[in-house]
Parts: structure tokens; sequence; C-alpha cells
């Protein structure tokens, strides 16, 4: 698998039902820096999930960035995506690995200490900190906020990828990384914005100047 960069993820906003909207917010995000792309549907039904995830993938590839898909395998498999990410009470780990293979990407999602230790965690690609804020972006099963201090414990237990997602806006990314993420996960940060663009380019640019890239 080519190395790759967590720096910045857009999460696509799922509230946003218009696809003209939807695909121009999702190519600002490219043109802004984003690093990966992950698709986000929660309500939508398959043949919508999959013709948003096909058109996701074109643009994707145009920019040269890998694609995630959240939750559905099929969709992943169906349109060749990079990867999947894949929370606990989604399909276990190692199903999804055998389906996807040792070529693409899986994420998980951990939301505590004891969950980070756990093999599917240490064999996953990255994990994502799962909140690190509270958010109202996603509004059923959200996990007590992790915060700071969370990660920093995390990050002593976890020797790959750690990618934070919750409420995460400019004023606070750069705290992320001083204290050991590899990368954000943003939804409103992006698709909420008055110049998405702009605003991705702000954040990577606070990202860079923290980190290692
Ligand atoms: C990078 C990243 N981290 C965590 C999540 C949350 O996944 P999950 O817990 O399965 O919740 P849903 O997103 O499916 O509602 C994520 N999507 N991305
Ligand atoms: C999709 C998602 N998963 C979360 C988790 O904690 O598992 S929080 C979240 C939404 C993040 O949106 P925003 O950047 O607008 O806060
Ligand atoms: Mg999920």
């Amino acid at each position: 698998m080519p190395k790759v960069d967590y720096t910045l993820m857009y999460v696509t906003d799922d509230s946003i039902k218009q696809d003209n909207t939807f695909f121009n917010i999702l190519e600002t995000a490219l043109l802004g820096g984003a690093t990966i792309i992950q698709l986000r549907e929660k309500t939508c039904d398959t043949v919508t999930f999959y013709q948003r995830a096909l058109r996701c993938k074109a643009l994707c590839d145009k920019y040269n960035i890998p694609l995630i898909i959240n939750d559905r395998l099929d969709i992943a498999l169906a349109i060749n995506a990079d990867g999947v990410h894949i929370g606990q009470a989604d399909m276990p780990y190692s199903v999804a690995r055998k389906l996807l293979g040792n070529s693409k990407i899986i994420g998980l999602s951990v939301s505590t200490k004891v969950q980070a230790v756990q093999p599917n965690a240490q064999a996953a690609d990255y994990i994502g900190i799962s909140p690190i804020f509270s958010t109202k972006t996603k509004k059923t099963d959200l996990a007590k906020p992790l915060g700071i201090l969370g990660l920093k414990e995390i990050r002593e237990l976890y020797n790959k990828p750690i990618v934070c997602i919750g409420g995460i806006h400019k004023g606070n990314a750069q705290e992320i990384i001083a204290n050991g993420a590899d990368g954000i996960a943003v939804v409103s940060a992006i698709s909420k914005a008055a110049h998405p663009e702009a605003a991705t380019k702000e954040l990577k640019e606070i990202l860079c100047k923290t980190g290692t890239n």
C-alpha cells in the first residue's frame, strides 16, 4: 500500500442532499488541500450512496487523493475505493480485511484506551479518536469526548497513525497535532464554512506548520 497522508481528512456532510452543492464543496476541499476523503452517508438509500460514491471516486482520482467509504464495505468494493472506515459497531475488522484484502486502507474508531490496545485496532491502518471533542454533527452514538489528555494517553499505546475527529476547527487543530495526532478529520469546519476552499487551506497551513509534513 502506498504511504497515506492522513493530515487532513474531509468527511463529507450527509446533511447536504443537493448533489451540486455536495460535489462543489468536495471539489473545493480537494483544491484547498485535503489529503484524504471519507464519504459518509448515514440516511440515504443504497443506490444514492453508490452513485455519490462513483462520482466521489472520479473526483478524488482527478486530484490523486484517496477515497475511503464510511461503514459500507459493499460500496467500497463496488467502486474500488481506497478503503473503508469502520466503527466498533460496524463490520468486524477481521471480516473487513478478508473482504478488502491487504492493499486497502481500513480505519477503525476508538473511543477508549482499552479499544486502542485491542488486536483489531493494532491491526488497522489507522485509528480515529472518536470523538476528541464534542460535536453536534454526529447526532447518534457519540461517545464521551477523549479530549487532549485521552489523545496523549492513546498516543503512548499506539504506534500507527491516529486521526482525531469531532468538534475540530482552526482554533484547536494545532493543539491536536502538537499532542501526537497524525491528522484530523472534519465535517463542518469545511462543509459549513462560508468559503470552504479557504477554510481547507487555512486548516492545512495550521497542520503543516505544526506537524512534520
Ligand atoms: C476518522 C473517523 N473516525 C471516527 C469515525 C466514526 O465512525 P463510527 O464510530 O462508525 O461512526 P459513523 O461515522 O459511522 O457514524 C469516522 N467516521 N471517521
Ligand atoms: C462523523 C463523526 N464521527 C464522530 C465520532 O466521534 O465518532 S464525530 C463525527 C462528526 C464530526 O463532525 P464535525 O467535524 O463537524 O464535528
Ligand atoms: Mg460507522
